[in-house]
């Protein structure tokens, strides 16, 4: 055909009004991890995160989730490792949650659903010198993935918890600082899935490397209620949405390996 590129309507969630058509499109997020279809692959290293605590700057409710943004314009805070060739810097962390613990993440595992999923999003400092130019390009993100189940309360949690209430409206920002991401990796790092993707939210972009970790981390289910008194819409609107199933819908997997860096 004359167009250049292959264009595919992609199924969106509702409440993602990005661009329906993605140009490309045969490496779509989030996807279903088929464990025995996976490729392990012993090539693949442990993941080497450096996160400096001081470099968290604020949290915010973006109208899709609520963002933990870093100062990425040093190598304060960076991921390095695991299926990475070049070294990544942290700019923001954030979630995706279900109005009931029944569902909320976005990968999935054999069909499993996780009630919350985090993903930590990290750029291509090695090529690039901003996060929106890497954001473009096709190895420019780096997102760790972590499932979150309901059961004891996570202690790192509590100081994002209770900083929630203050952004409960579309575009609210408050300050925050010295919040260590690495408490919210779970205790093995070194088993995790890897896969090449695209952003889950617009611009939807098929520029992330994808590393979702076998092992989850535990919250509690109060925890998580606040996660749900957040709200899609901001304090002028009238009618108020509460801020839950914000995931995209699953995407075809268009012939993708997922490799594993464990048996
Ligand atoms: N679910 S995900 O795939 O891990 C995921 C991501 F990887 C992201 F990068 C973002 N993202 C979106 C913007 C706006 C930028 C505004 C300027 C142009 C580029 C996008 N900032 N970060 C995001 F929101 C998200 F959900
Ligand atoms: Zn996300």
């Amino acid at each position: 055909t004359a167009c250049s590129s292959k264009f595919v309507l992609s199924q969106m969630h509702p409440m993602w009004q990005g661009p329906l058509a993605v140009p490309g499109g045969d490496r779509q997020s989030p996807i279903d991890i088929v464990v025995r279809k996976s490729i392990f692959d012993g090539e693949l290293k442990p993941l080497v995160t450096s996160y400096d605590p001081r470099t968290c700057q604020q949290i915010w409710n973006n109208g899709y989730s609520f963002l933990v943004e870093y100062d990425d314009t040093t190598d304060k805070s960076t991921l390095k490792g695991g299926p990475l060739k070049d070294k990544f810097r942290l700019c923001q962390f954030h979630f995706h949650w279900g109005e009931t613990n029944a569902w909320g993440s976005e990968h999935t595992v054999d069909r499993k659903l996780f009630p919350a999923e985090l993903h930590l999003v990290h750029w291509n400092a090695d090529k690039y010198s901003l996060f929106e130019e890497a954001v473009m390009e096709d190895n420019g993100l780096a997102v760790i993935g972590v499932f979150l189940k309901v059961g004891k309360r996570h202690e790192g949690l509590q100081k994002l918890v209770d900083a929630l209430p203050a952004i409960r409206h579309k575009d609210s920002v408050v300050e925050f600082n010295r919040f260590d991401p690495a408490c919210l990796l779970p205790t093995n790092t070194d088993n995790y899935w890897t896969y090449h993707g695209s952003l889950t939210t617009p611009p939807l972009t098929e520029s992330v490397t994808w590393i979702i970790m076998k092992q989850h981390i535990e919250v509690s289910h109060d925890q998580l209620a606040v996660f749900r008194s957040l709200l899609f819409t901001s304090a002028e609107e009238e009618v108020q949405k509460s801020m839950v199933n914000n995931f995209r819908v699953q995407q075809p997997l268009r012939g993708r390996a997922v490799r594993s860096s464990f048996i």
